[in-house]
């Protein structure tokens, strides 16, 4: 369970943030004073920190420097009374992940504690390149064998030590994330921090603000100066996830930092120096781009110092019955199951489909399996309905779970013609909601809660981009969320549209 240690003399403000964050399995440790929580780091090992800045037995700032002596890479977040934000921003400026005013909001407390512990275990979580079959006990397994993996984990060896930019590519959900933090723990700067941003996942302004950070008044709703992650990384490693879906203005911001190492927060004239190293992923086409004008060509060669391209799972050969075990073993765990293997039928559905969301599909197909089957082997009949459609699906060479723009029919890839095999998992979809429920409950499902939701998530998108005939902007706009986070959505929930915008989920 991560654990979030919260440095604050005023213990009503311990009892709110567990209560706050009761429902988020985060356990909450707290100290009284600054000494105390610098003994609680070494003792209880925390994933992130809440320090307040006014504590009885020292300052703030000196707090947090005591702190990033002991762990350089433990995200601290800083508790300010309102309206005294110049010591959270000189603590922003050392490295503290965020900042929040009293009295907390607890909305945004969850929200940038989550951030605070997803942070911590991208940059600390170990990525281990190997061939194993096993879960492992500590980090994440790279699983992968083929040539085309081996030539992978090589070159992460090969570029990590040196400083260039990296730019990984390769379709959605074959392993881009795993690889920019490999070459970060192996990278000469693992001792620094590793901060991630998806570029997809928020407006022109505000990925704007995040990277720069901006001047009290630079825009709307701009209350106070923001450190931004470039001024905040100096020494460390970004990890600039979509880089495809930046801006044109940002796009020239990230280009004068690669070049001069320099740049000015949002509305601000201070020049600002940082030495960041960016490795980037995308699963979109950038040569396209450029000559559409849709990304600087000038960019695209500054990011692109090494090149790493992740293979789609349907490309991996064998890998993909080993990706199979290590999903089962590590199910086999998380779900408390005894599942030993996979049907002969089962398996000859699942190396006959084409992955169109790669290894994420694979994990969460397995998932899915695991929870409709009872029995220690894994049925065809659990498979769900896009793996047992029957033959190979008509393949794409670009990334096959992303929707063609907006408005555009799409291909065929992925489309179910009327008639085909009913669902046989009892998709909320097919069934309706209460029989999903009912059925998952009959399998003895013991994840029934992400398991609803995430199956709502696949109707809704799916009925919403039905009603839109694929038109991404106008589903955004009636879903209230924004377009990258959309895209985003459609990519994890695997969903593709068929040449009558129907949508298959
Ligand atoms: N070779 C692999 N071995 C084990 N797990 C893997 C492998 N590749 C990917 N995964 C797992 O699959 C999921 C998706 O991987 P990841 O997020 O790195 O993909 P991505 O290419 O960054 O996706 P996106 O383009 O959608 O951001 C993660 O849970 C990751 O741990």
């Amino acid at each position: 369970m991560p654990r979030l240690l919260s440095i604050d003399d005023d213990r009503s403000v311990h009892h709110l943030v567990t209560k706050a964050l009761e429902d988020t399995g985060v356990e909450v440790v707290p100290a009284l004073t600054a000494r105390g929580g610098v003994d609680a780091i070494e003792a209880e090992r925390p994933d992130a920190v809440l320090l307040d800045v006014m504590l009885p037995d020292m300052s703030g700032l000196d707090a947090f420097r005591l702190i990033r002596q002991i762990d350089s890479r433990l995200p601290v977040i800083i508790v300010t009374a309102a309206g005294s934000s110049e010591t959270a921003i000189e603590a922003m400026k050392l490295g503290a992940f965020d900042y929040l005013t009293k009295p907390i909001d607890v909305d945004n407390l969850e929200r940038l504690v989550g951030h605070a512990i997803e942070s911590r275990r991208l940059a600390s979580v170990p990525v281990g390149m190997a061939d194993l079959t096993e879960p492992q006990d500590r980090g994440d397994a790279f699983v992968g064998r083929c040539e085309a993996m081996q030539e992978v984990f090589k070159s992460v060896g090969r570029v990590a030590p040196q400083s260039v930019p990296v730019l990984i590519r390769g379709e959605s959900g074959t392993g881009k994330e795993l690889v920019a933090r490999a070459i970060y723990q192996h990278g000469a700067r693992s001792e620094a921090p590793f901060l991630a941003v998806n570029c997809a996942a928020l407006s022109e302004t505000l990925l704007e603000s995040e990277l720069f950070g901006h001047e009290k008044g630079a825009f709307t709703g701009a209350e106070s100066r923001r450190i931004g992650k470039f001024e905040q990384c100096d020494g460390g490693t970004i990890f600039l996830d979509e880089v495809g879906d930046m801006s044109p203005a940002v796009q020239s911001k990230v280009l004068r930092l690669l070049q001069q190492q320099t740049f000015e927060r949002v509305g601000g004239n201070t020049t600002i120096k940082s030495d960041v190293r960016i490795v980037s992923a995308t699963n979109r086409d950038l040569e396209s781009m450029c000559e559409e004008g849709e990304f600087r060509n000038d960019l695209f060669y500054r990011l692109n110092g090494y090149t790493i391209t992740l293979p789609p799972l349907r490309d991996r050969g064998d890998d993909r019955v080993m990706l199979l075990q290590h999903f089962l073993a590590q199910l086999n765990k998380e779900l408390g199951r005894e599942v030993q293997g996979v049907a002969p039928d089962a398996m000859r559905r699942l190396l006959d489909y084409d992955w169109p969301g790669n290894v994420r599909e694979m994990q969460s197909v397995v998932k899915q399996a695991m929870l409709h089957c009872s029995g220690p082997v894994l049925m065809a009949s659990a498979l769900p309905q896009e793996v047992t459609a029957g033959p190979m699906r008509p393949r794409k060479s670009a990334p096959a779970a992303e929707p063609h723009g907006e408005g555009d029919p799409g291909s065929s890839n992925g489309h179910v013609a009327e008639g085909e095999q009913a669902p046989a998992n009892g998709s909320p979809a097919a069934n309706g909601l209460g029989e999903f429920i009912s059925s998952q409950i009959a399998a003895g499902s013991g994840d029934l809660y992400a398991a609803t939701l995430a199956a709502m998530e696949k109707q809704l998108l799916s009925r919403v981009l039905s009603h839109t005939g694929g038109n991404q902007s106008e589903a955004s706009r009636i879903l209230g969320i924004t377009r990258g986070s959309l895209r985003n959505k459609i990519r994890s929930n695997g969903i593709v549209i068929g040449p009558d915008i129907k949508i298959k989920s």
